[in-house]
């Protein structure tokens, strides 16, 4: 069974991505980086993203990591910010620890794509 069957298949990863902006854009550390972004583009990017990292079906075929993130001047804390939202809005929805782990796993290695403040991109 692939990751994406194991936590629900496409209505946990749907309910999963709204709870997770949900919890997001009421982060106050976050907030400004998503000001005036239309948030249901934002979240079907996302869902496709997430249903792609956790191996399900229709790949992602929008900008890369580096070219959607650039300029943002996102920092190392609020990538941590957001994956912890992440596995936070997963453990909401029941989905069990070791799947949350594997999937916080996959989306480690964007953080060099995606921090611009190299200083604390180790
Ligand atoms: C954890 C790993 C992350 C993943 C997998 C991810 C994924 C994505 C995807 C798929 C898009 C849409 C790209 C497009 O429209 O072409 C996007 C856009 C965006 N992301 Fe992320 N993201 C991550 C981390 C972050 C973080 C940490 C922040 C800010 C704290 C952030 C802020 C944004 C913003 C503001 C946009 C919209 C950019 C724009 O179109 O103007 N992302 N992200």
């Amino acid at each position: 069974m692939t990751l994406y069957e194991s936590i629900g298949g496409e209505p946990a990863v749907r309910a999963a991505v709204a709870e997770f902006y949900r919890r997001v854009v009421a982060d106050p550390e976050l907030a400004g980086y998503f000001a005036g972004v239309d948030l249901a583009r934002l979240k079907a990017h996302q869902r496709a993203f997430l249903a792609t990292a956790v191996g399900g079906p229709g790949a992602y075929h929008g900008r890369s990591m580096t070219d959607a993130h650039a300029g943002l001047g996102i920092t190392g804390a609020a990538f941590d910010a957001v994956v912890a939202h992440l596995a936070a809005a997963l453990t909401t929805l029941g989905v069990p620890e070791p799947e949350i782990a594997r999937i916080a796993a996959t989306l480690a290695p964007l953080r060099a794509d995606i921090v611009e403040d190299r200083m604390s991109n180790g």
